[in-house]
């Protein structure tokens, strides 16, 4: 198929404004540089990941950490994607941007917004953890293992739709809060298994709670998972060039095409999406699926390509979404 770049994809695509390496000695090296981030122990540890990073590549400069309370944080007792979705994650973050508290936000790049305002650009995306879901039980090995009526918590469209379409006889329940509440939860006895994303348990050394890692066949990944992303003002080219060191190639172009398919189909929390690429003998290889929540439907497509053109390979793979009955999942979610 024939992609012409032309500047429609362009305004569609991720913004990361790629810094040629000899621009690199034009902006003078940080002396502060300020990380906003969520609260959350898992945010903290990403953030201080990334601090660790910037401290180590620019020893003489101060880097700290403001941490902050978003509304998505706040909100715990409603499903996410009933109160206003991803967006409600990263506008503070965002605020203090604009408002030069800070230099730099890190996110899970699962919960950024497929498109971001004009003011905002995603300027690294940093090598992917493990991208798989994590089977987390005391009791049971994996999901093969559960008995008919077993209580699985996951508040992921995305996990339940492919859990019911593969396992019917399982009983999916709601299931949200930090991690930490996640597990407390899961000990208490309130589900037999719960399901979370591997990148999360690990960064959090709570790898050993994890009992199997789903396949991606049977879990497909959310667009970004495992991957965490970098966000500053796209007026300052600056802090592009001082992050270039931590951009991973390889997972940028990957979640590039992820986040590609989930744009084109308005991906948001109440539309069960997976879409998931590698990098498999030098082409991108790009996973996706859209599926009603029980499962009763799931349109699945996969494409490969290009890994200099990951916006229009992500093309490709909604047109044979939408060929396989992508379209009339989304008009049935929309008018149930
Ligand atoms: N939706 C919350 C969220 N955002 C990022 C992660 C895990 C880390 C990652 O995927 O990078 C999680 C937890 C989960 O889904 O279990």
């Amino acid at each position: 198929m024939d992609h012409p770049a032309g500047p429609a994809d362009l305004d569609a695509a991720d913004r990361a404004p790629s810094v040629p390496q000899q621009e690199h000695q034009a902006y003078p090296k940080p002396t502060r540089i300020v990380i906003a981030s969520r609260e959350s122990r898992l945010a903290m540890w990403q953030a201080e990941h990334v601090r660790d990073r910037l401290s180590s590549l620019y020893p003489s400069a101060t880097v700290d950490i403001l941490g902050m309370t978003t509304r998505g944080d706040q909100i715990l007792d409603r499903p996410l994607a009933k109160v206003g979705g991803k967006g409600l994650f990263v506008k503070e973050l965002e605020t203090a941007l604009l408002e030069g508290r800070a230099d730099l936000a890190v996110h899970s790049m699962k919960d950024v917004p497929m498109t971001l305002a004009d003011e905002f650009a995603l300027v690294a995306t940093m090598e992917r953890e493990l991208p798989q879901d994590a089977f987390v039980s005391s009791r049971y090995a994996s999901l093969d293992d559960l008995p008919p009526g077993a209580v699985v918590g996951t508040s992921s469209l995305r996990r339940e739709s492919q859990l019911r379409a593969q396992f019917p006889y399982l009983t999916v329940s709601s299931l949200r809060g930090n991690l930490d509440t996640r597990l407390r939860k899961l000990d208490e006895g309130q589900y037999d298994a719960i399901i979370l994303a591997a990148a999360g348990l690990k960064r959090l050394g709570l790898g050993d709670r994890i009992r199997a890692l789903l396949p991606v066949e049977l879990s497909l990944p959310a667009a970004g998972q495992g991957a965490l992303g970098i966000e500053a003002l796209a007026s300052r080219p600056e802090v592009a060039a001082w992050l270039s060191p931590l951009v991973c190639p390889v997972t940028e172009a990957c979640v590039r095409a992820e986040r590609a398919v989930s744009r084109a189909l308005a991906g948001s929390c109440e539309v069960p999406l997976a879409a998931y690429c590698v990098v498999e003998g030098g082409a991108l290889w790009l996973r996706a699926r859209v599926a009603m929540p029980d499962g009763s439907r799931i349109a699945a497509a996969e494409v490969r390509g290009n890994v200099a053109q990951p916006e229009a390979l992500a093309a490709d793979c909604v047109e044979a979404l939408r060929a396989d009955g992508a379209q009339a999942i989304l008009d049935d979610l929309a008018h149930p």
